[in-house]
C-alpha cells in the first residue's frame, strides 16, 4: 500500500475489507487492530470475508493477520468488538436492501464463550442503518446482560430478542438469526387470500439451491405464523413452527416479515437473500397465473432427453429415459474399479436396506401407474362408498396449504394436493385405500425389477435380512410387494420402514434409528438408493456401504452420486 497514492488512501477505492492503507490502519500502539467506531466499515481482518462451506469463518477465527502481515491473536474483547461492528455493518446493508427500514428488522449473532455463548443484539427503535458497534448489547444464554451498549446504557434490547433466543435454543447449531421486513416476504404471506395457510411451498427455482440442502426441483416449505401486536408475542408461535417443521431454517410472519437463521452469519445472509429472491419470484409467478408450488409441465433439467418432440405437451413425469442415468452405453468398468461393490454376506454385512423407487421398482411405476390410478379411479371409488366422509379432512389440508376459498368436492381437494405433491395424511389414507382396492381387484400389480426376487431368495438362503425404507407408507409398501409382478414377495422381506417409523430419508439420524431398531451397528448395514441426498445422509450416519442404484429412467447423477459404488442389478450384491 502506497501512502502517496491518493486513490488508495480514499476509502472504497483500490482496496477492500481489511486491506487498509497505513493512514487508515486501525492499529493500536500495542500492535492490535482497533476495529471500532469510524473503522466499523473495515472490520474484515483478511482481504475478504471467509465464505460459507468451511468451518473457518471470520468469526470462528481467534488468530488473524492484518493486511500488513502482522499476526494477531484475538482476545474475547476484540472478538466482541468485531461482532458488534459486524452487526452494525450488516444492519446497514439490510436497510439498503429494504429489509430493515423504519427501524424494524435486524440481526443477532452469537459466538462461543468458554462453555456458553455470548449473544449480541441490537437496540430497539434506532435507525438500523446508523448503528455503530457501541450500540450493541452483549448477553449470555440466560439473557442476562453482560455488557450494555457503551454508547448509551439506557437503550432497550431489540423487541426481537425473545425470538433470537427461541432459535438459539431450538437450533443448537444456529449462530446468526436475521429478521427482515422485506416487502417480498410480506406479499408472499398474502398469496393465500384466506390468510389461513400455515406454510408456503415453492419449487423449481434455481435460487432454491441457496436455501439449506434444496435442489432446484425440491419443494421449499416455509411455515407461516400470524402476526401479533408486539414482536415478543410471536415467540410461542415461532417455537411451535420451528418444532413442527424440523427441517426449516426460516419462518414467515404474516403481513410482517421473515425470520431466517444459519450456522454462520454468512450462511444466514445467503439463505435470507435466496429466500427473499424466491419469495419475490413466487409473488410475480402468481400474478402471471403460475402456481409456484406446482412443478412445471416441462423444462426441468430432470427432463433432459432431447429425442422427444412433444416436450411442450407431455408432462415430465411421463418421460421414460432410455439409458442408465442418461448414459446410453452402460459401461461400468470404471465404476467397478473405483468403487468396490459390497457383497453380502461375504464382506461381513448383516442386513440390506433398500429404497423402492429407482431401486427395487421403476420410478415410472409410481409416477405413471400408481398416482394416475388415484386420479383416474377417484370418482368411481367414491361412488361405491357414498358414506365415507373424506371431505372435511381433505379440506383442512388444502386450507392449511394455501388453498384459498374452501373447495367443495373431494376431487378438487385431491387434485390440489396431488398437483403440489403435498404430504397430506388425509390424502395418503385415501390413496392407500384406493390402491388396496386396485391391488385386490387385480387392476394394479407392483412393479419390481427382474433381479429382485432372485436377490431376495439369495439373501434369505444366506441369512441376510432385507428391509425396505421408503417415504411411501409401510401400508403402501406391503401392497406393492405383496402384489408384485413377481408374486407375493412379503415372505422374503424382513421388515419395512417409512417416515413415521424412521424419519426422513435425507436425515442421517433416520439411518441410526433404523440400525437401533434392528439391533445392529450402522456399519453392519448396506443401503441402496438412487437418491444422492439419501446416500449422503446414510454415509454420514456410518452406514457400512451406501450404494447407488442405477436403473433406466433414474435421474442423472452428479459428481456426488458418482462417488458411491454403483450397481446396475441387485444381484451384484450377492456374494459368492
Ligand atoms: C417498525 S418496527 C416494529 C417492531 C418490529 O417489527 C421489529 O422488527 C423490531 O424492531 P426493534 O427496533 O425492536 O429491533
Ligand atoms: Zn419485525
Amino acid at each position: 500500500m502506497n501512502g502517496n497514492n491518493n486513490e488508495e488512501e480514499t476509502p472504497g477505492k483500490g482496496w477492500t475489507n481489511g486491506a487498509l492503507p497505513p493512514a487508515f490502519a486501525p492499529h493500536t500502539l500495542d500492535g492490535k487492530l482497533q476495529l471500532y467506531q469510524h473503522h466499523r466499515r473495515w472490520i474484515g481482518l483478511n482481504s475478504s470475508w471467509s465464505r460459507i462451506g468451511n468451518d473457518d469463518t471470520e468469526l470462528s477465527k481467534r488468530t488473524s493477520s492484518s493486511s500488513s502481515g502482522i499476526s494477531l491473536v484475538e482476545t474475547p474483547e476484540e472478538q466482541g468488538q468485531r461482532v458488534r461492528a459486524l452487526i452494525a455493518q450488516l444492519c446497514e446493508s439490510f436497510y439498503k436492501a429494504g429489509w430493515a427500514t423504519g427501524t424494524g428488522g435486524g440481526i443477532s449473532i452469537r459466538v462461543k464463550h468458554n462453555d456458553d455463548w455470548r449473544v449480541f443484539v441490537a437496540p430497539s427503535g434506532l435507525q438500523k442503518e446508523d448503528l455503530i458497534g457501541d450500540d450493541i448489547f452483549e448477553l449470555d444464554m440466560n439473557r442476562n446482560v453482560v455488557q450494555y451498549p457503551f454508547s448509551n446504557p439506557t437503550l432497550r434490547q431489540s423487541a426481537c430478542t425473545p425470538l433470537w433466543y427461541v432459535i438459539y435454543r431450538l437450533r443448537p447449531t444456529a449462530t446468526a438469526v436475521l429478521h427482515t421486513h422485506s416487502p417480498n416476504a410480506v406479499y408472499a404471506t398474502l398469496l393465500d387470500p384466506t390468510e389461513t395457510s400455515s406454510c408456503l411451498r415453492i419449487t423449481h427455482l434455481e435460487m432454491l439451491k441457496g436455501v439449506g440442502n434444496h435442489a432446484y426441483d425440491d419443494f421449499l416449505t416455509i411455515p407461516i405464523i400470524d402476526n401479533r401486536p408486539t414482536e415478543d408475542q410471536l415467540a410461542d408461535q415461532l417455537a411451535a413452527a420451528v418444532q413442527q417443521y424440523p427441517k426449516t431454517n426460516a419462518v414467515l410472519v404474516r403481513r410482517h416479515g421473515l425470520y431466517v437463521w444459519g450456522d454462520s452469519w454468512e450462511q444466514c445472509k445467503t439463505q435470507a437473500e435466496s429466500i427473499d429472491y424466491v419469495l419475490a419470484a413466487a409473488v410475480q409467478m402468481k400474478q402471471m397465473g403460475i402456481d409456484p408450488a406446482v412443478p412445471p409441465k416441462s423444462g426441468t433439467y430432470r427432463d433432459d432427453d432431447d429425442d422427444d418432440d412433444d416436450d411442450d405437451v407431455e408432462p415430465v413425469t411421463k418421460k421414460q429415459k432410455t439409458g442408465f442415468h442418461g448414459v446410453s452405453a452402460a459401461d461400468n468398468a470404471d465404476d467397478l474399479l473405483a468403487n468396490v461393490t459390497p457383497l453380502l454376506p461375504r464382506d461381513g454385512f448383516k442386513a440390506l436396506l433398500l429404497d423402492i423407487e429407482g431401486c427395487t421398482s421403476s420410478i415410472a411405476f409410481v409416477k405413471e401407474v400408481l398416482f394416475p390410478y388415484v386420479r383416474q379411479h377417484l370418482l368411481e371409488f367414491l361412488e361405491q362408498r357414498p358414506n365415507a366422509d373424506w371431505l372435511p379432512a381433505l379440506q383442512q389440508e388444502v386450507q392449511s396449504h394455501g388453498g384459498g376459498d374452501v373447495m367443495t368436492t373431494i376431487s378438487d381437494c385431491v387434485t390440489y394436493l396431488m398437483d403440489r405433491d403435498i404430504k397430506s395424511a388425509a390424502l395418503k389414507e385415501l390413496q392407500g385405500q384406493m390402491w388396496q382396492a386396485g391391488y385386490d381387484e387385480g387392476e394394479l400389480q407392483g412393479h419390481v425389477y427382474a433381479d429382485m426376487k432372485p436377490m431376495l431368495e439369495w439373501m434369505q438362503g444366506n441369512h441376510i435380512p432385507v428391509y425396505i425404507y421408503s417415504s411411501g407408507s409401510v401400508k403402501a409398501q406391503k401392497l406393492l410387494f405383496g402384489h408384485s409382478t413377481q408374486g407375493d414377495l412379503l415372505p422374503l422381506l424382513a421388515g419395512h420402514f417409512d417416515i413415521p417409523s424412521a424419519g426422513g430419508k435425507k436425515e442421517s439420524t433416520s439411518y441410526q434409528t433404523i440400525a437401533t431398531q434392528l439391533g445392529l451397528q450402522p456399519s453392519e448395514i448396506v443401503f441402496v438408493s438412487d437418491a444422492e441426498d439419501e446416500l449422503v445422509a446414510a454415509r454420514q450416519a456410518g452406514i457400512g456401504k451406501a450404494v447407488m442404484s442405477v436403473r433406466p429412467g433414474n435421474v442423472p447423477m452428479t459428481a456426488v452420486g458418482k462417488g458411491f459404488p454403483a450397481i446396475y442389478s441387485l444381484l451384484q450384491l450377492c456374494g459368492a
